[in-house]
């Protein structure tokens, strides 16, 4: 810079904004608005960063950079022509960031994932017959000219296809001025979904609910009701009423759903009672479609949007209603960039926007239930399931008294009950929640165990796949002829089952029932999961066999056997919530039977039936659950009584990792309110090379623990080399 810039009045504009770019960064940086660009808030911009153009949003007017600086600040290159981010959603992005501790770019990169193309839509191109054949008349110039005879506009790529003939041939037939191309217009934008189209009629029961549903509506302001029914009692029936109601206001809707591969039922009920399907919104959309609903969202064109969590960072130009389906699922937390509680976070954002917003569950989470109890959040109950249909018995099979043959997995009770259903022309699910073929192989003749090489872990046996996998890197191995420890041959062995080899027993005992394994790691897309689920709901499936994946809101009429092949896989963790998700997936998987004709039944196989969660599951007791949960979070002060933060620090050899955490934990500031637990080593003590301990930090309920952490953290010491720090306030997982 010379003496003369520096003293001279720069004769470029003086006007200057800080921008965001969606990087993981904190911090905002200042840029010049050169003359004529009129910027304000929100605003998306193009900005030189080192030696790239990046993206951007102006986060705030009229920075107060160092004036010495002035000069050595950039132009903005370009302002954007799309929809500013509204003052709301950059309040959400500094909240989230600010209360998870994540960089605020990365909180922002998950509001602007609209894909690559922000222009105008690329016209297709049309064809259209206007002249006479060609002198040299090919078959294959013959079939389009004739696929083209009406003289109307026809897509390109679609008539070469009906014609069955290469783009070239057409292009050959415009160079003879037989066809004119001409740009297809636009298709146009779905038609809005109807609240008046299908509305069912509502049981006495449902009335109430479809009443205080449409008044928090109407209503539009900041609300939370927690939409407590049991399962199959029509919660969904009842909460598309809060959604009709914000569509007659004209204000948008979001429902955001644990498992957007598993909604293909919901978007057939979602037209029936609304005339259209909704706007999607998940990671498998295509990138222009992703660009279409961004750009349809941002616009206000789409009115009710569902999906995964990331769904809730979207630009909508006026969201008037959030609804959160299963609230209590897991799959609401993000456990990879940014830690964040999606369902929290919808609160939050239901907040700062002002509108009402519905949680919905069956089995709702013990922090909405107590949010509930205290008035906090309105309850909205529905008691009993819909069209008189009885909720499941459920009974205990002891495993201490009742064993399945060795090797097997299926008790002989089971099995019975499962040839009645089979005799019935009923449906039976199996459940666990255990991925492949078995969960450990070893070697008979010297003991060894498969383990995978970079994580502290077995590799589960994959049949389908025919080999071994790592769950946690995803490592996997052929299954060897031998054994790679003593080389004994065929001494190989399954230990425990998966979801596979249920389905081997299954087959064995029931040779002529159709089975189907659902299980995530078989699904090869979104479209070939929704139709296997179409095809159980048709009733095409005898035997069901399923992970998680099947416990999800799922109808299947004929289903009515539900058999849990181990009820108390999810127990013996040492995981704080273990009670809590073991009570939430088993009432749920078992609320999958006996939904429209006859009598559900859950069978438990345990070996603790006289555990409290076996004991409030077998008597249907939901009052003595959730009161002695309760109870032992108050004591305990877990949440939601105290608060939570976990530290993970990884490092890629363990004494580094081990150091530091050991290090950080000296440096806590003192303050009675704070626990700080730790370091320990983490029970998966190695993924994919990294040496991983925990710091667990407890506090009183008020605190302000992301400020605690924040101040904490800047004293300690840097994260250097391989070594990395991650915070995740509100865990719900700790392994
Ligand atoms: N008023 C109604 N009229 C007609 N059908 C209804 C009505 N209420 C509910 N149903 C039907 O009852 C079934 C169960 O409803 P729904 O799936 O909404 O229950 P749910 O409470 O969401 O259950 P879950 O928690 O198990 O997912 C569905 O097939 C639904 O279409
Ligand atoms: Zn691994």
């Amino acid at each position: 810079m010379d003496h003369a810039s520096r003293t001279a009045p720069p004769a470029a504009s003086t006007r200057m904004v800080d921008v965001l770019v969606p990087v993981a960064l904190d911090q905002t940086y200042s840029y010049r608005v050169p003359r004529g660009m009129e910027l304000k808030a929100g605003d998306l911009v193009g900005v030189p960063l080192g030696p790239r153009e990046v993206l951007a949003v102006v986060w705030a007017e009229n920075a107060n950079p160092d004036p010495r600086l002035h000069n050595r600040l950039k132009d903005v290159s370009e302002k954007l022509e799309v929809q500013p981010l509204k003052g709301e959603l950059r309040s959400l992005v500094d909240w989230v960031a600010n209360y998870t501790l994540g960089p605020r770019g990365m909180v922002l990169r998950m509001c602007l994932r609209m894909g690559e193309n922000l222009g105008p839509e690329r016209l297709r191109a049309g064809v259209r017959l206007v002249g006479d054949p060609p002198r040299r008349l090919t078959p294959a110039r013959r079939r389009v000219i004739e696929v083209l005879s009406d003289r109307l506009l026809h897509g390109k790529s679609e008539a070469a296809k009906e014609a069955g003939v290469s783009a070239g041939v057409i292009d050959g037939l415009v160079d003879e001025g037989t066809l004119t191309i001409e740009p297809l217009p636009p298709p146009p934008p779905p038609p809005a979904p109807d609240p008046a189209y299908g509305q069912p009629d509502f049981t006495p029961v449902q009335r109430g609910a479809v009443d205080a549903m449409r008044a928090l509506a109407a209503n539009g302001t900041f609300h939370v009701a927690l939409l407590d029914g049991v399962t199959g009692s029509g919660k969904t029936e009842v909460y598309f009423e809060a959604v009709a109601e914000t569509i007659r206001r004209g204000k948008q809707s979001l429902i955001l759903m644990p498992e957007i591969a598993l909604t293909g039922q919901f978007l057939d009920r979602f037209a029936q009672r609304f005339g259209v399907r909704p706007l999607e919104w998940h990671s498998e959309l295509t990138p222009r479609t992703r660009a279409r609903n961004w750009a349809a969202i941002s616009e206000g064109s789409a009115s009710v949007v569902v999906g995964a969590r990331s769904a809730l960072f979207l630009p909508y130009a006026d969201l008037g209603l959030i609804v959160v389906d299963e609230e209590h699922d897991q799959a609401y937390k993000q456990d990879d960039g940014v830690h964040y509680h999606a369902r929290d976070m919808a609160v939050v954002r239901a907040h700062i926007a002002k509108i009402p917003i519905v949680l919905a569950s069956a089995t709702p989470s013990v922090e909405s239930e107590v949010n509930a109890r205290k008035g906090r959040y309105q309850r909205i109950a529905l008691p009993s399931r819909f069209g008189g249909q009885h909720m499941p018995h459920i009974e205990a099979i002891d495993l201490r008294r009742e064993q399945p043959a060795r090797g097997r997995f299926i008790s002989p009770r089971l099995a019975g009950e499962m040839k009645a259903a089979i005799e019935r022309r009923e449906q039976s699910l199996l459940f666990l929640n255990r991925r492949g073929y078995a969960p450990l192989t070893l070697c008979r003749a010297c003991g060894h165990r498969f383990a995978c090489t970079i994580c502290d872990a077995w590799l589960v046996d994959h049949r389908f796949r025919q080999r071994l996998v790592c769950h946690h890197c995803g490592f996997s191995m052929p299954r060897p002829p031998a054994c790679p420890h003593c080389a004994a041959e065929e001494s190989l062995v399954a230990v425990g089952p998966g979801v596979e080899r249920l389905q081997e027993e299954a087959a064995a005992l029931f040779p002529e029932a159709r089975t189907m394994v659902l299980s995530s790691d078989l699904i090869t897309s979104i479209e070939t999961m929704r139709s296997e689920l179409s095809e159980i709901a048709e009733g095409r499936v005898d035997i069901i066999i399923g992970t998680q994946l099947v416990a999800k809101g799922h109808n299947f009429p004929r289903l009515n056997l539900v058999g849990v092949v181990d009820a108390d896989l999810g127990l013996s963790n040492g995981d704080p919530r273990a009670a809590e998700r073991t009570w939430q997936l088993l009432n749920q998987v078992i609320g999958r039977a006996g939904r429209e004709q006859g009598r559900g039944v859950g069978y438990l196989q345990t070996h603790q039936p006289e555990h409290p969660v076996m004991k409030a599951l077998i008597a249907c007791d939901r009052e003595a659950f959730y009161a002695s949960e309760i109870d032992l979070r108050e004591r305990t002060l877990y949440p939601p009584f105290g608060r939570l933060a976990s530290l993970i620090i990884s490092a890629g050899d363990r004494p580094s990792a081990e150091g530091f955490a050991r290090r950080l934990v000296t440096l806590a500031p003192r303050d009675e309110r704070v626990v700080v637990l730790g370091p320990a080593e983490a029970p998966l003590a190695v993924i994919k090379g990294r040496y991983r301990f925990r710091v667990l930090v407890k506090s009183a309920r008020g605190f302000d623990l992301s400020d605690y952490l924040r101040n904490w953290l800047a004293l300690g010491p840097k994260t250097k080399g391989n070594l990395k720090l991650e915070v995740d306030v509100d865990p719900q997982s700790f392994l």
